[in-house]
């Protein structure tokens, strides 16, 4: 089991810690590729060193880690038990965890997924879990009050960073002129109002993805931002993609910041860089 969160609802436990270590979640994605150009074997025992070193480098000084889970699950049982660690040494090391497992079912199995990422008695409890709502973000229920009852959060994808997306969230909704980002944006404005300094469900928008025309608004929550970095987003392009909304984006990148290793000091050192250019760029 993983250390709870106190009840301190995710939203307000992002804002703090941005503001003690900077706007960045760094994602940990142990890619076989990496492994390799690190001299590991692509293997579970390679899998751990890559992602405890990753650790070491980042949990310290960075606000949010995104490990993402399918890297892990490919390694089968062994892989799954160094995620656990990464979750459990990343929390205790005082970073918040957003784990990338991009669930979406029908409500009943939802419940199941939910209680795998967000129950407290959960080896693989994280602060927050990315979400797919492409079933309905009706269906994604069980994960939004399990999440709100025991203090973590949720990212519900709106607008994606590959350029695939577009094919299903640019579209229109059957029952009027919103698009489907647009709806999932409202969802998550219904859920977070109210919410002070900030509500706990947020939103995933690239920043590839250009100006898109959607009304962030009244959305009262984060935004995770990917793409920066190895998918061609650079920190300037957050200012088109999240116009006045700047303050409440979660930047993220993973392949730029892991490709300094395997040093642990150089690691640390290309996301401390990424927090002061992305600080730079949101300032002016
Ligand atoms: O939910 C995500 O994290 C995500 C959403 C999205 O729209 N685009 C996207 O790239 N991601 C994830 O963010 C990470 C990006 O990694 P890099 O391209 O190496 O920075 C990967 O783990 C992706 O799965």
């Amino acid at each position: 089991m993983t250390a709870g969160t106190g009840r301190v609802p995710f939203g307000a436990r992002l804002v703090s810690a941005v503001a003690e270590r900077g706007a960045l979640c760094v994602g940990i994605d142990p890619h076989p590729g990496l492994l390799e150009a690190w001299g590991l074997p692509v293997d579970a025992g390679g899998l751990e060193r890559f992602a405890l070193t990753a650790v070491e480098a980042l949990a310290g000084t960075v606000a949010v880690l995104k490990p993402q889970s399918a890297f892990f699950e490919a390694h089968g049982s062994r892989g799954v038990a160094v995620l656990e660690r990464v979750i459990a040494e990343s929390r205790q090391a005082g970073a918040l965890v957003l784990l990338d497992v991009k669930r979406g079912d029908i409500g009943s199995t939802m419940s199941a997924y939910a209680n795998a990422y967000l129950a407290d008695s959960s080896p693989l409890a994280a602060d927050a879990v990315t979400l797919s709502p492409f079933l309905g973000f009706g269906s994604l229920e069980p994960a939004l009050a399990l999440a709100e009852r025991t203090g973590r959060g949720v990212f519900v994808l709106a607008r994606t960073s590959n350029p695939e997306g577009p094919q299903v969230q640019t579209a229109t909704l059957a029952d009027g002129g919103r698009s489907v980002a647009q709806a999932m944006a409202d969802e998550a404005a219904a859920r977070n109002a109210g919410a002070d300094p900030l509500g706990s469900v947020g939103l995933v928008v690239g920043a590839t993805v250009g100006r898109t025309g959607l009304d962030f608004s009244q959305v009262n929550g984060p935004f995770l931002a990917p793409g920066i970095g190895a998918q061609g987003a650079t920190a300037q392009d957050l200012r088109t993609v999240f116009g006045d909304r700047l303050a409440h984006v979660l930047p993220a990148t993973s392949r730029d910041v892991l490709r300094h290793g395997p040093g642990v000091a150089e690691v640390r050192s290309a996301a401390l860089r990424a927090v002061e250019s992305i600080a730079a760029s949101l300032a002016v």
